[in-house]
């Protein structure tokens, strides 16, 4: 497959006032995109990015407040991108929160997959090329609990297992041949944001939440850096087939891990299939 140009693409990425989201809205406006639209729940964050953004690249970005956690904000801000630039190429479903609290669980469970699910199924009919869109690319963040297992945040790992799942579901061929949408997933390990601080207060439980942020401190895990995981998001873009998943951890090189998770679904189907 040769590389997917960044050039006259239009990017929506939620989360994007802060944290990965506006590094990866920095990164595809410096590798040329066209235009980058800026969804995020933080009003005052957001409108700062996108001046910052705009400063740097010429009017290319806008804000526009949206909590993907409810469905008519996630519709009146698809609907004001289309207005303003036109066209969608690339949704990036990078909003998502790590809380599994008692008084949080359900809020974060809304923005982490409900939200993401809502906005995928939007861009899946918008950009369709079997009723009349030009296809396009669907990159959805899911993390590397998705793969192990955290006992502290049960709630947030389900979560992004969920996430995963559900975009290796839809991306099942002949999805990419019939509407010419790449489903792409990310599997992101620690990076060092604003979601990894505080973590005592994250857990479901905090004398659980205690036991791991003390852990996580005295076993030195690494906090990659952003920009790492932004190279990624980018390498992912330009490179990755219909349907692929990818990690990004400890500051390497993206890892296409497909084969590796394809291998674990062929396990349990020996186990299912007669
Ligand atoms: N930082 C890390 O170690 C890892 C992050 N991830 C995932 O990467 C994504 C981005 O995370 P970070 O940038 O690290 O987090 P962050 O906390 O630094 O930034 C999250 C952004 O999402 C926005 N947001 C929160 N609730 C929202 C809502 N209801 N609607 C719209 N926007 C909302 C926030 O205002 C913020 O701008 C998340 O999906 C997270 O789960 C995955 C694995 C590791
Ligand atoms: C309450 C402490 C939670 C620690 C979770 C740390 C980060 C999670 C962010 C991610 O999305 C995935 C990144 C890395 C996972 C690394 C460690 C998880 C350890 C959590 C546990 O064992 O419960």
């Amino acid at each position: 497959m040769s590389q997917l140009e960044v050039k006259d693409k239009t990017f929506l990425i939620t989360g994007g006032a802060s944290g990965l989201g506006a590094e990866y809205a920095q990164t595809f406006l410096n590798e040329g995109a066209k235009n980058v639209a800026v969804l995020d729940i933080a009003e005052e964050l957001g409108k700062a990015t996108a001046e910052r953004l705009n400063k740097a690249h010429g009017d290319k970005a806008m804000f526009i407040k949206c909590d993907v956690s409810k469905e008519e904000d996630i519709t009146s801000a698809f609907d004001s991108v289309l207005a303003q630039f036109k066209q969608i190429d690339v949704i990036i479903n990078n909003a998502g929160v790590m809380v599994d609290a008692p008084d949080m669980w359900r809020t974060a469970s809304d923005v982490n997959w409900q939200g993401l699910v809502s906005l995928t199924l939007k861009g899946v009919k918008y950009m369709r090329k079997d009723e009349g869109g030009l296809g396009g690319t669907i990159i959805n963040i899911a993390s590397t609990v998705a793969l192990t297992k955290s006992p502290s945040v049960p709630i947030y790992s389900g979560s992004k297992m969920a996430v995963l799942h559900f975009s290796q579901c839809l991306a099942v061929d002949p999805f990419y041949e019939t509407t010419g949408i790449r489903v792409l997933t990310l599997c992101l390990g620690p990076t060092d944001t604003p979601l990894l601080h505080n973590l005592e207060a994250r857990a479901y439980e905090p004398k659980i939440g205690k036991v791991v942020a003390d852990m996580v401190v005295a076993s030195g895990i690494l906090f990659q850096k952003p920009s790492s995981a932004a190279a990624v998001v980018l390498h992912m873009y330009k490179n990755g087939p219909p349907g692929s998943i990818w990690l990004s951890n400890e500051n390497k090189p993206a890892e296409n891990i497909t084969p590796v998770i394809d291998r674990a679904f062929k396990d349990f189907e020996k186990l299912l299939l007669p």
